[in-house]
């Protein structure tokens, strides 16, 4: 695989996704980081969309439920270049139905090189990174020259 870079934007579009024993923690995160959180576009799968703007105010776009194929929304939004950061509270201690679509949302951010935080102390971490308020270019596969070798 060969790999360009492209930037991420300095206004970011934020991904967040929690499990049902994760989402007080989801909560919790987005109510700390609330000022800088509300300077970028969020966008959630539904349950967790819904329970973020009830609790904090925040405006955020919701996908369908997880279960129901908001995972896989998201996926399609990552591959498109259209998520910037994935905050995904997945809970290591319950199996899920829908297994097969979180891994596939993880391998997916991997593959397209976007920030993942998949618990708080990272969550924390990234969204005071200096560069969560500015671009900067990471590398991604190139999609051009992987179409010319096939
Ligand atoms: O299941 C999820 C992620 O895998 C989250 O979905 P909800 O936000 O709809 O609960």
């Amino acid at each position: 695989m060969e790999f360009i870079t492209k930037p991420l934007p300095a206004n970011k579009r934020v991904a967040l996704v929690a499990h049902d024993h994760r989402k007080s923690a989801m909560i919790q995160w987005c109510s700390r980081h609330r000022t800088s959180l509300q300077k970028h576009y969020l966008l959630a799968t539904g349950t967790t969309g819904g329970k973020i703007e009830a609790a904090t105010g925040l405006k955020v776009e919701k996908l369908l439920s997880g279960p129901l194929g908001g995972d896989q929304q998201l996926g399609a939004r990552i591959s498109e270049g259209k998520v910037d950061f994935l905050v995904f509270f997945w809970d290591p201690f319950e199996p899920m139905p829908h297994d097969p679509d979180v891994k596939a949302l993880l391998r997916i951010a991997a593959v397209w090189n976007i920030p993942v935080a998949c618990n708080s102390s990272s969550a924390d971490m990234m969204v005071q990174s200096a560069l969560m308020e500015r671009s900067f270019g990471r590398e991604v596969p190139d999609y051009q020259c992987y179409l010319k070798q096939r």
